[in-house]
């Protein structure tokens, strides 16, 4: 079976006044069901390399294939279906949309694929919702929530589409210790449980530890994988 992220030479270059060099030669190979952690100083390309591998940027040169197909001859359309398919994202931030609820806010991207029916989509998120402990939250929106709730329902809102890889980028960085463990704990279970794959930026090298795998970032260039 193909692997499901693959990346051969994968560059990103800014062609500004004077080019910016974001990500440089990047060889990665990801496998379904690991959990890997992509770490570096601050400035090194890792949210670069995110947004590569999540068919948000175009590489500059390079080839990245998801599940086995090439990306680069997709259209704008195919990019965003394969995201909606295959991708699910939660960022720092958690980017929920402040006037709908915990439930609308998982909806949303199961409307946008159009695979299920109103009531199936609606089941579905409360289910998703549940899982990550926020049956009582149903019907709250954003600001309604704490921080670490905050960010659970953006977990559920990334696997509403049942993806099989979640691209998080600095998904604790905003939360306190109790509330970073129970996310990293959900991410870890996703993998050990559910065979999801997780990419998952972090400076924190303790939680970094605990991943399978460490992709570490200098300068936009894989200086050391472990
Ligand atoms: N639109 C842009 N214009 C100019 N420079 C950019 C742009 N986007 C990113 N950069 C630069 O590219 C480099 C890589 O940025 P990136 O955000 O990928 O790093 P990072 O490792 O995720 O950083 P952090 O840990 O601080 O979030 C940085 O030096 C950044 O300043």
């Amino acid at each position: 079976m193909s692997p499901l992220i693959e990346a051969r030479g994968l560059t990103r270059i800014l062609h500004e006044t004077v080019p910016v060099t974001l990500v440089k030669d990047i060889d990665l190979i990801i496998e379904e069901g690991e959990f890997v952690a992509v770490t570096g100083p601050s400035g090194s390309g890792k949210s670069s390399l995110l947004y590569l591998l999540g068919l948000l940027d175009r590489p500059t040169e390079g080839r990245l294939r998801v599940r086995g197909r090439d990306t680069e001859p997709m259209s704008e359309k195919e990019r965003a279906e394969t995201r909606l398919a295959t991708m699910g994202f939660v960022f720092q931030f958690h980017f929920l949309l402040p006037e709908f609820t915990a439930r609308e806010n998982v909806e949303i991207p199961m409307r946008k694929l159009a695979r299920l029916g109103r009531d199936e989509m609606r089941g579905r998120a409360t289910d998703l919702l549940s899982s990550l402990g926020l049956a009582d939250h149903l019907d709250k929106r954003p600001d309604q929530l704490s921080g670490g709730q905050r960010q659970r329902v953006a977990v559920a809102r990334a696997l509403a589409n049942d993806p099989p890889l979640i691209l998080a980028d600095e998904p604790t960085g905003s939360l306190d210790s109790r509330s970073s463990e129970q996310v990293f704990a959900i991410l870890d279970g996703l993998v050990r449980e559910r065979g999801k794959t997780v990419v998952a930026v972090t400076h924190d090298l303790d939680m970094a530890a605990r991943m399978d795998r460490r992709i570490h970032l200098v300068d936009g260039e894989v200086s050391k994988e472990e």
